[in-house]
């Protein structure tokens, strides 16, 4: 290299240029890469630190270089995408944004040497990216990388596909990924496509819709005669119903602060097309007709697989439907008579420790952070650690305590706060046998069978795109 940055740290810099930004012909910037940032500074007289504008690579989701359509035009281009955290001006909250940085070569007479400069611009941004995103024991997707994409057009507000052009399809383009669209019709379409499709044809499958779509994705996967290879297929999640909860869950491993709504989907879109791939845990659910399933993130007895059901019906408001549907619950707080047994995650193998026979409030077993995009059940919880984290609520508390308890959720303080019929333990298995003749039990926030059941972590089974 034998120009040097001006203004960046020259001993940084592993390649400079001073290009034309491709929206203002008239100005010049020096453009100076380091390992780890783009930094863009104009070319005036005004003091350096004026318009410099330095973008971190880990913000980077891709960067291309094209030549345009105009033949006349001798020019190469690169352009590199970022979505940093920024503070919206309305909200104090960060959240990722785009930013575009786009240049125009042209020092060459010969149009093909223009390009094959901005090519070697675009290349040396997407290395420095990818090693930038590496961390932890995650694996970054190989590219160009093919996705399938299944979209559930009826979850949450039923907006997921009008969500996933306007907020997620430029997103992919910019990161290289090509993308097959698959909307499901019905319940167990995408259970049924997965049980039958040649896997080898994407790196990924990806699920935009609330939990439930990728419930069925799971299963399916673990129905084929090849499981084993099949559940090693990376599985993505974009934020599309009411619920939502792996997606905040993802979105928290990424040690974001809090974000909701069109946020949530932003981040887990970056995290997608930045595709870091990590273990995470299932757990196997037993019932004694014999009948087995997985489950990727809650299983739950009582008052909250109640209001799950239950605030179906309220579906339209979106995320706050869990709380209308708490509070309507908490109103007529029932409680149901079991017996549950565990096996501590700490302790030797068959030293099951057993609760007393009594009246429940709840069960909660819970292999992720999240509950919903609002509530942090389990804050200390990580894609595969192997851990169940159980959690139940004896009858005789309070409803103004059981609400306090929800309410400290939302910022995940729940087990800080002192409450004596709230126990937490921390269990590679379960068994829980409801003596209620009536009642719901949920998988995901799905209904399944009511009955004893047996549940057990199978740490790092399957393969998710993670923060
Ligand atoms: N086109 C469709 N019409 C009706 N149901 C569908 C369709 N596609 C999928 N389903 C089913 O809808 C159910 C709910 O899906 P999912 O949980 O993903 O969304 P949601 O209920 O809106 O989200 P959340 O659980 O966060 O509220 C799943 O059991 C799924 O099989």
């Amino acid at each position: 290299m034998d120009r040097r940055s001006p203004y960046a740290d020259s001993k940084e810099v592993t390649l400079y240029g001073e290009f034309t930004p491709s929206n203002n012909l008239k100005v010049r910037c020096a453009v100076s890469l380091t390992e780890r940032e783009f930094i863009v500074q104009r070319l005036t007289s005004a003091p350096a630190r004026s318009s410099k504008v330095v973008l971190s690579l880990r913000d980077c989701v891709g960067c291309r270089a094209y030549r345009k359509e105009d033949k006349a035009d001798p020019a190469g281009y690169f352009a590199a995408y970022f979505y940093p955290l920024k503070r919206r001006r309305v909200s104090s909250r960060l959240s990722r944004q785009r930013v575009e940085q786009c240049f125009r070569l042209s020092a060459l007479q010969d149009p093909h040497a223009n390009l094959e400069e901005a090519e070697k611009w675009a290349r040396a941004v997407r290395e420095r990216s990818a090693r930038q995103q590496q961390h932890g024991d995650g694996v970054l997707l190989s590219r160009p990388c093919r996705m399938l994409l299944l979209v559930n057009p009826q979850s949450g507000k039923g907006q997921a596909l009008a969500l996933f052009n306007s907020q997620v399809k430029q997103m992919l383009n910019e990161a290289g990924v090509t993308h097959t669209l698959f909307i499901t019709e019905r319940q167990n379409h995408a259970r049924e496509l997965v049980k039958g499709a040649d896997l080898s044809q994407w790196d990924a499958l990806v699920i935009m819709s609330g939990d439930g779509l990728l419930y069925e994705v799971i299963n399916g996967l673990l129905e084929r005669s090849d499981w084993e290879e099949a559940i090693r297929t990376p599985l993505g999640i974009l934020p599309g119903g009411s619920g939502n909860a792996l997606a905040a869950s993802v979105h928290y491993y990424s040690r974001a602060s809090p974000v909701f709504g069109e946020d949530l989907l932003v981040s887990c879109g970056f995290l997608l097309c930045r595709g870091l791939v990590f273990p995470m845990d299932l757990v196997s659910v037993r019932f004694p007709s014999g009948q087995r399933l997985f489950s990727f993130l809650s299983l739950a007895w009582g008052f909250v697989a109640d209001v799950d059901v239950e605030s179906e019906k309220y579906r339209h408001f979106g995320a706050a439907r869990f709380t209308i549907g708490t509070l309507v619950r908490l109103a007529c707080l029932h409680v149901y008579r079991g017996k549950l047994e565990y096996l501590p995650a700490a302790g030797p193998p068959d030293d099951w420790v057993v609760v007393q026979e009594q009246d429940f409030v709840l069960m909660l077993a819970m292999y992720q952070s999240h509950l919903a995009e609002d509530l942090l059940a389990a804050p200390d919880s990580s894609l595969s650690d192997g851990v169940i984290h159980l959690f139940y609520v004896t009858a005789g508390i309070s409803r103004a305590a059981l609400l306090r308890l929800f309410r400290a959720m939302e910022k995940g303080t729940h087990l800080a706060a002192p409450c004596q019929h709230l126990v937490h333990a921390k269990v590679r298995a379960l068994r829980l046998e409801p003596l209620s003749p009536k009642g719901i039990i949920t998988v995901d926030g799905e209904v399944v069978e009511y009955g004893p059941l047996q549940a057990e972590v199978h740490p790092g089974l399957a393969r998710m795109i993670s923060g």
